[in-house]
């Protein structure tokens, strides 16, 4: 299987499944900068980037949304001076789907742009 950030988001159905605990384990190696949470009772990936002033914040923000709406699926997403968190969660399933992994490893790619 190729690379998560290679790979592309399906539809987010209501239907489909969470990632199981086994599928959690392996996924989350594939990206160790984030960390899953769980936020009224639903679990989710964060990761808060760190950047040298609002400005530049702001730019990884848009390119942030421009990938988010090029794969139909979409982030938390707090933009602050010198930071930005970023969570990924399904919303259709209130959970973790293995869109929310390739979207984390997309997001981690967007820094070497
Ligand atoms: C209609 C639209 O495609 C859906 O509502 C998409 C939009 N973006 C989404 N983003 C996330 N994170 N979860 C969803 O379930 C979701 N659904």
């Amino acid at each position: 299987m190729s690379e998560l950030s290679a790979q592309k988001c399906e539809a987010c159905r209501a239907d489909a499944p969470k990632v199981s605990d086994e599928e959690l384990a392996v996924l989350v190696k594939q990206i160790p900068d984030w960390t899953p949470i769980v936020v009224d009772g639903i679990m989710q990936l964060e990761r808060v980037f760190k950047f040298k002033n609002f400005k530049l914040a702001l730019e990884f923000t848009n390119k942030l949304g421009a990938m988010a709406e090029d794969e139909g699926h979409h982030p938390g997403i707090l933009t602050e001076w010198g930071k930005v968190t970023v969570t990924w969660w399904s919303h259709s399933i209130k959970g973790l789907h293995k869109n929310d992994f390739i979207c984390a490893a997309k997001t981690d790619a967007l820094l070497e742009d």
